[in-house]
């Protein structure tokens, strides 16, 4: 067992194989699995770690439209670049059109947060800007083959978002239905993407060392989600915030 890739004994030899190897890797190495998350998911976080978690995640929101851009940029094949373009003007909407970062700034304008300084993205821990960055760098460098692999946490998301849903509405005042249209709206966008990018991977990979690259790529992915949240725990849990980083307001 490696943090970085799949064992070399998992059998790779089809399609099938591929799927079954994927879904053990979400089943396994999904964010959803987190301490921070079934502390968040389960009304253990005061507000100001709420906040904090709202303010950093804004980052990776808002730099998904970045790594989606770098995506498109890496195919000549225009059929591929129809297909994902929608997932930018999913985030960034469209005049008069509401995407996701706007609701994303409803969320932590909702927690009390000044949008200016969210947008900023000053107050951000180091390692949610290493991680996020680490992110948009991996789908320039590596393969589109990869690049398009690394999206497929997607296949695991609206599970968490259902659960993060019903958990923060349940156990918070100071959170609404309305506050959580962000997550409510990717419970429709995220399955059409995740199953896009399934077809995609089990197609295009047609050997035992591309869906070996395919499996890692979801690996490294599910370290740039997992990271995020050792770092957010570190500072908000554990109470180590780093120089500059956002401190909540005593509550
Ligand atoms: O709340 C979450 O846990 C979560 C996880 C992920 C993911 O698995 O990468 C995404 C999202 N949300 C999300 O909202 C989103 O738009 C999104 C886009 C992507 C991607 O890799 O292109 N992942 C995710």
């Amino acid at each position: 067992m490696s943090a970085l890739s799949i064992d070399a004994s998992v059998p790779l030899d089809t399609a099938e194989q591929l799927e079954a190897a994927l879904r053990e890797i979400g089943a396994t190495r999904y964010h959803s699995l987190h301490p921070f998350h079934k502390l968040l998911h389960g009304g253990k976080l005061n507000k100001g770690q709420v906040q904090a978690w709202a303010l950093n995640r804004y980052y990776y929101q808002s730099t998904i439209p970045i790594k989606d851009a770098v995506v498109i940029s890496r195919f000549r094949d225009r059929a591929t670049r129809i297909e994902w373009r929608h997932r930018i003007e999913d985030h960034d909407g469209d005049i008069g059109n509401e995407g996701g970062i706007e609701r994303w700034l409803k969320l932590t304008e909702g927690l009390g947060l000044d949008s200016a300084y969210v947008e900023s993205t000053e107050g951000i821990l180091p390692a949610t800007r290493f991680a996020v960055e680490a992110y948009v760098h991996y789908v320039r460098d590596r393969s589109p083959l990869e690049a398009i692999a690394s999206s497929l946490t997607e296949l695991f998301a609206p599970n968490l978002h259902e659960e993060r849903i019903s958990g923060m509405l349940k156990h918070y005042d100071f959170v609404n239905a309305d506050i959580m249209s962000y997550f409510k709206r990717r419970l429709t966008q995220a399955p059409r993407d995740a199953d896009f990018a399934l077809q995609y991977v089990k197609e295009h990979a047609t050997s035992p060392a591309e869906r070996r690259l395919v499996a890692n790529a979801l690996i490294f992915k599910t370290n740039v989600l997992w990271v995020q949240l050792d770092a957010l725990y570190h500072a908000y849990v554990d109470g180590h915030v780093p120089p500059g980083a956002f401190v909540p307001a005593a509550n």
